[in-house]
């Protein structure tokens, strides 16, 4: 028989007095009385399951930030009555964890839920699945709480569902490759691996035996045979960072594979069948490449059956101090130890500035203040910022900046005859960046709301994304 393993969290001294340890006989249990003991029992060593005694709601964010971490266990959590009237209490456990019970601890049903969940984990094991237990916690990673980042999470679960490839736009540094890996954790294919290849970053002539692998002899120094990217993807999904950067000639071969299943590898005439799903991602915009030439029209409408958009920083400025606070915990070894948080100047200047390098932009920002502060709080010149404008200097500019955009959309759609997509050809921006600004300045859209994906039959409707077949 195997022997039941349970990592027990108690936070508060009440709970640890009431443990309700005849829920657990025939267990073995390995205790922690905070949370960062806990972290470094689960850095040592793997639970699948975590019982976790909350005795004071107003534990929240830590521990919110303590499951974010540790979502490869299964958590069940006891926690005070009343946290459940509070939305984010609710949230945190739909999110985090497998299931709840409140105080007074029902012994007989606490038994039972560990038993189920102890079976639930072993199947995971047999399956090898360390993956994210629900799509909600693969989607957790993304932090943000503003409304496009929780429009995101959402349809990053529905994409993740179906099976046709992704395509995800967004500027650099905005956290593409966190939503394709996201998809991926979310999908039925997460035990297998999430292969990311940067199609900028490869010269171009390797990228050819790079994804597709060749056979011994294939070239002058290629001795041995060797798999390709793509086939070390089998079973669970390739991202291509980049796709626009990819030759038009391996953009052939690429169409090639999506369409057949297969692919050929350099000096071999034997396909090889390979099941992977496609996640392209690329910081311009692929219809315009089209319009160009530079970017086959058959295989965007091929990529493009589920589109996903990650908006940029300065668009979701409620997601800014959530984020700079995650990072700041997230690299808190790093920084000096008088450091304890941001001033409120800093506060302001993360949300008056403008964040052209997105959220990669922010990241390098806070770890460099975190190490070069002076005082115990970050002020605006630790993070390289000037100091937070005059207010009103900032509200005329922010003002002027919202009419000019404004004025920019309604003259185009003047110009494009109200037709969506040659108003977003002629801003420079996707259709569904139009959408969203037409959104946030109440300009009506134009009748015929959406697009019909050409080849694929896919619709994308703003704020959702619909497979076709
Ligand atoms: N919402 C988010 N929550 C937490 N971390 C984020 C979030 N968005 C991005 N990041 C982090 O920001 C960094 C940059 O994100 P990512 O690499 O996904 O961007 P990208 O759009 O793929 O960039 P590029 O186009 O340059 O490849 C990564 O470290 C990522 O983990």
């Amino acid at each position: 028989m195997t022997t039941k393993t349970i990592l027990y969290v108690a936070i508060g001294g009440h709970a640890v007095l009431a443990a309700p340890d005849a829920a657990l006989e025939g267990w073995e249990v390995c205790r922690a009385a905070t949370l960062a003991e806990a972290g470094r029992q689960l850095s040592a060593r793997s639970f699948a399951l975590g019982l976790l005694l909350v005795e004071d709601a107003s534990a929240r964010e830590a521990l919110e930030r303590f499951l974010h971490d540790h979502w490869r266990t299964h958590w069940i959590v006891v926690l005070p009555a009343p946290a459940l009237a509070q939305p984010l209490w609710r949230q945190l456990i739909h999110d985090h964890c497998g299931d709840f019970h409140t105080w007074p601890i029902d012994i007989a049903r606490l038994r039972h839920a560990l038993g189920h969940a102890h079976g639930l984990a072993a199947l995971r094991a047999d399956h090898g699945a360390m993956a994210p237990r629900s799509a909600a916690a693969a989607v957790a990673s993304l932090t943000g709480q503003s409304a496009a980042i929780a429009r995101l999470r959402r349809q990053i679960v529905k994409v993740a569902a179906a099976s046709a490839p992704v395509l995800i736009s967004g500027e650099s540094g905005s956290g593409k490759e966190l939503a394709a890996q996201a998809v991926h954790a979310a999908s039925a294919r997460r035990a297998g691996p999430f292969v990311p290849i940067n199609c900028g970053a490869i010269p171009a002539s390797l990228i050819q035996s790079e994804l597709f692998g060749y056979e011994r002899g294939a070239f002058t120094g290629a001795a041995r045979a060797k798999r390709g990217l793509i086939e070390s993807a089998q079973g669970g999904s390739i991202f291509l960072d980049e796709i626009g950067d990819l030759p038009l000639e391996l953009q052939a071969n690429l169409l090639r594979f999506l369409q057949e299943k297969t692919i050929y590898r350099l000096g071999s005439t034997h396909s090889i069948a390979v099941d992977v799903r496609v996640i392209a991602a690329s910081h311009v915009d692929l219809a315009q490449a089209v319009g160009r030439g530079a970017f086959r029209e058959d295989l965007y409408y091929r990529l493009n059956v589920l589109a996903l958009e990650v908006p940029p920083l300065r668009e979701r400025k409620e997601d800014l101090l959530p984020l700079a606070e995650h990072f700041f915990h997230a690299f808190s070894s790093e920084r000096a130890p008088r450091v304890k948080g941001f001033s409120s100047r800093a506060a302001q200047a993360i949300r008056d500035y403008d964040w052209p390098g997105n959220v990669r932009e922010l990241i390098n920002r806070v770890r460099r203040a975190m190490v070069m502060a002076e005082g115990r709080l970050i002020v605006p010149q630790d993070l390289g910022l000037s100091a937070a404008r005059a207010p009103d200097q900032a509200a005329q500019l922010d003002h002027a900046r919202i009419r000019a955009e404004r004025d920019a959309i309604d003259a185009s759609l003047l110009r494009a005859g109200r037709n969506i997509t040659l108003a977003a050809r002629d801003l420079g921006v996707s259709r569904m960046t139009l959408y969203r600004l037409l959104a946030k300045h109440g300009i009506e859209a134009p009748s015929r709301a959406c697009y019909t994906g050409a080849q694929s039959g896919a619709v994308a409707v703003p704020g959702r994304v619909v497979t076709g077949k």
